[in-house]
């Protein structure tokens, strides 16, 4: 396949963002798509694939290319995946000859070269996770499908799967998630707004459930950002009962905001969090649902730059930020009443030991039940959660 040479400079400074400017790459692409509107279906393609295969896999690239230079991963990836790399393509390190002889020594390299992670996180996720960690790692290399979560308020999951195939996007129910649909394809960009269907990983859509709301109950969503489970939650409550979502951040209030009218909630309150607003809602709740900020290295396959972003000072951070919402939401539940903490986080740190730690330092607690999502699992995100009640 031959290379068109304003697609593939479109591809460095993008991979500038990410690598040297930190930024998130799933907003990169979608700029550079509002950036260049001529590009068809196959450019549009054929750049995104390129950033983000390279990103994925930058340190295989750079062991094969012998080079920290993009444009050298860049010629490593499109001669890995058939493409005729250009001559007038430049870079610094290996020639393509050398990059095809080095490949063979791809399999002695260690782990962390061949699966594409930083060395401390490789270190790290091997001392918590122990031998399981080698799995995890490759699966998530792996690409990840697109999962819709049908709006039960809205249709059934059989008429939206039939109405889907009839607009030619093949799609399949999930046995392990009941409201889920799995697509073969994309989705047109027409359908996203679709009051139906929300587009949430099936993983994700065993959260909400593991709560066991029924109808009528007083529910907190204690870190609803931008309102995926609280919109889940909602449809579980068939329009009975009270559901409370509260964060930190108003950008991301103000879109849960919008998708819930869209979706056509009404018994919902949102409030951005305060230290002095939280005393109100003290004793109120039958269920708090914690889903709390984490790592998100379950969901790597479909962030990998996050492997990139993320450093041991920030995961120390968000450990001790988790620390503190266990010690503080579930405060807000009445007698009797129960909480689910959750993550899409791989790490016992962030998952199990902030649990064990908890009934350590809060006799109050013990757990009703706990469940890990490994990633790649029924082609799921990695996923932890925990239900606890007062005992
Ligand atoms: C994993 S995300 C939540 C995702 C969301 N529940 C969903 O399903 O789309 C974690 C959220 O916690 C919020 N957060 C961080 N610190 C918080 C705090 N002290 N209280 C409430 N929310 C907080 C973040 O702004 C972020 O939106």
């Amino acid at each position: 396949m031959r290379i068109h040479r304003p697609l593939a400079e479109a591809c460095l400074p993008l991979l500038d963002s990410v690598f040297d400017r930190n930024e998130v790459l799933d907003r990169v692409m979608g700029q550079a798509f509002r950036e260049n509107r001529k590009w068809g279906k196959r450019d549009r393609h054929f750049v995104a694939e390129s950033v983000w295969e390279v990103v994925r896999w930058k340190r295989v690239f750079s062991f094969l290319a012998d080079t920290e230079d993009p444009a050298g991963w860049l010629a490593a990836f499109w001669q890995q995946s058939g493409y005729e790399c250009p001559e007038w393509w430049q870079w610094e390190g290996a020639t393509l000859e050398e990059m095809a002889e080095r490949r063979a020594a791809l399999g002695e390299q260690p782990r962390a070269v061949r699966e594409s992670y930083p060395d401390w996180l490789d270190t790290r996720a091997e001392e918590e996770i122990g031998d399981s960690w080698s799995s995890i790692a490759s699966a998530l290399n792996r690409k990840a499908p697109v999962f819709l979560r049908v709006n039960r308020a809205e249709s059934g999951r059989a008429e939206v799967r039939e109405w889907l195939n009839e607009q030619g996007v093949g799609c399949s129910e999930v046995a392990e998630a009941p409201d889920a649909l799995k697509l073969d394809d994309s989705l047109p960009r027409a359908l996203f707004q679709d009051p139906r269907f929300e587009i949430q990983d099936g993983g994700s859509q065993l959260i909400a459930p593991f709560l066991d709301i029924q109808p009528g109950m007083r529910v907190i969503d204690a870190c609803a950002g931008a309102g995926g489970k609280t919109l889940h939650l909602a449809s579980l409550m068939q329009g009975k009962g009270e559901i409370v979502a509260l964060d930190v951040s108003q950008r991301r209030l103000d879109e849960l905001w919008r998708r819930a009218k869209r979706a056509g909630l009404r018994n919902l309150k949102v409030e951005k969090w305060s230290d002095m607003g939280l005393s109100k809602w003290t004793g109120w709740a039958d269920r708090v649902l914690i889903d709390a900020p984490c790592s998100g290295l379950g969901t790597i396959r479909r962030q990998p730059d996050l492997k990139w972003r993320l450093d041991e000072k920030g995961l120390g951070k968000v450990i001790r930020v988790q620390r503190r919402l266990l010690d503080h939401y579930p405060e807000l539940l009445r007698a009797g009443g129960s909480f689910v903490y959750a993550t899409c986080s791989v790490l016992p740190s962030e998952n199990e030991t902030q649990i064990g730690n908890l009934l350590e330092r809060d006799g109050r607690w013990e757990t009703e039940a706990s469940r890990a999502v490994h990633p790649g699992e029924h082609d799921f995100d990695g996923f932890f959660m925990a239900r606890l009640r007062a005992r």
